[in-house]
């Protein structure tokens, strides 16, 4: 069953100006985006910075309002209700991309991880001491940790103190907006594997938020490609991989170095074949239905250096 149904998503910013502040225009930050979640699966959100990609995530959890559209969690229709709705405020969690600034510096440990925890249940101190000490075992953090401030920890470390604040009350969705781009890319995997594990163990939905395709190859089930509010193509992760139809996935999809030796040839002429129909084709897809409204071609920074042949 979907446990998340968005339909036809749109979020406008209003662009003010003159000294009556009046909105004289509108940022279509997000403009007619759709899909449905799985309970259980990983739906990955990809796009550059400005896609829109954290604007979505926000107005599903309520943070912005909805210009138009529906979304609908557990069969219930929740569209602008968000916040306000307590049984949605527990059933679904963030994880934010900064485990620096998340964390507020002057609360201890315990008192981060029981906020949502004294919002939904009414535990004793003792009943709540037990509780965070075993979601910072589940995380992998020693319960002494209970006293310590969010200083004492590294990146990797508060990435999982705010793991456990998320899944302290048994979310059913987890919206994460890239947990691990902040994060050395040693200490990436980590993380991620751990979110994979916890997904595994308490049956969790993620919304996987991200600008890294490699990232989201491994984390998630399906994937939107999204440009300037609107999705580019849509698909199972293998469809987006294996068979990218539009050419600015095939773009994204060609930038991604692959590892294995092996490939890297067949991925050389995929690249080249790719170049050659972005130049070819670039009025077809682009110049029109507002997607291509200004669009950039993707700058040659965004393609990765090609291996040497032979
Ligand atoms: N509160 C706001 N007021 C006005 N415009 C906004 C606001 N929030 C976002 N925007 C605009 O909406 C667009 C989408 O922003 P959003 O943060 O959703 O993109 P993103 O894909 O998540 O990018 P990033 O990865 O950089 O966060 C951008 O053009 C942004 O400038």
């Amino acid at each position: 069953m979907a446990i998340l149904k968005v339909n036809d998503l749109k979020v406008y910013f209003p662009i003010k100006a003159g000294i009556f502040n009046r909105t004289v225009d509108h940022v279509k930050a997000v403009d007619g985006v759709s899909f449905s979640i799985e309970q259980g699966k990983t739906y990955g959100l990809v796009g550059e910075s400005g896609s829109g990609k954290t604007t979505t995530g926000r107005a599903v959890i309520g943070l912005e309002s909805i210009y138009s559209g529906k979304v609908m969690f557990n069969g219930k229709d929740i569209t602008n209700f968000g916040r306000k709705n307590s049984a949605l405020r527990k059933d679904v969690q963030m994880i934010f991309q900064d485990p620096y600034s998340s964390l507020n510096p002057r609360k201890r440990i315990l008192d981060i991880i029981a906020e949502p925890l004294r919002n939904f249940e009414n535990l004793s101190m003792q009943e709540e001491k037990k509780r965070v000490q075993s979601l910072l075992e589940i995380v992998g953090l020693s319960p002494e940790s209970i006293l310590k401030y969010p200083h004492e920890f590294s990146g990797g470390q508060r990435q999982r103190i705010g793991i456990a604040r998320a899944i302290a009350v048994r979310p059913k969705l987890i919206i994460a907006d890239e947990p691990v781009s902040a994060l050395d890319v040693s200490v990436q995997a980590q993380v991620l594997n751990f979110m994979q594990d916890i997904q595994k163990e308490l049956n969790l939905t993620y919304l996987f938020i991200s600008h890294d395709l490699g990232i989201v190859k491994h984390m998630c089930d399906d994937i939107a490609i999204m440009y300037k509010g609107r999705y580019v193509e849509q698909g199972t992760t293998a469809d987006i991989f294996n068979n990218p139809q539009h050419i600015y996935t095939k773009r994204l999809v060609s930038a991604i170095p692959d590892i294995n030796p092996r490939n890297r040839e067949k991925q050389y002429h995929f690249r080249q074949e790719v170049q050659r129909e972005y130049a070819n084709s670039y009025n077809d897809y682009f110049d029109s239905e507002g997607l291509a409204y200004g669009l950039q071609p993707i700058s040659d920074t965004h393609l990765v250096a090609l291996p040497e042949r032979g």
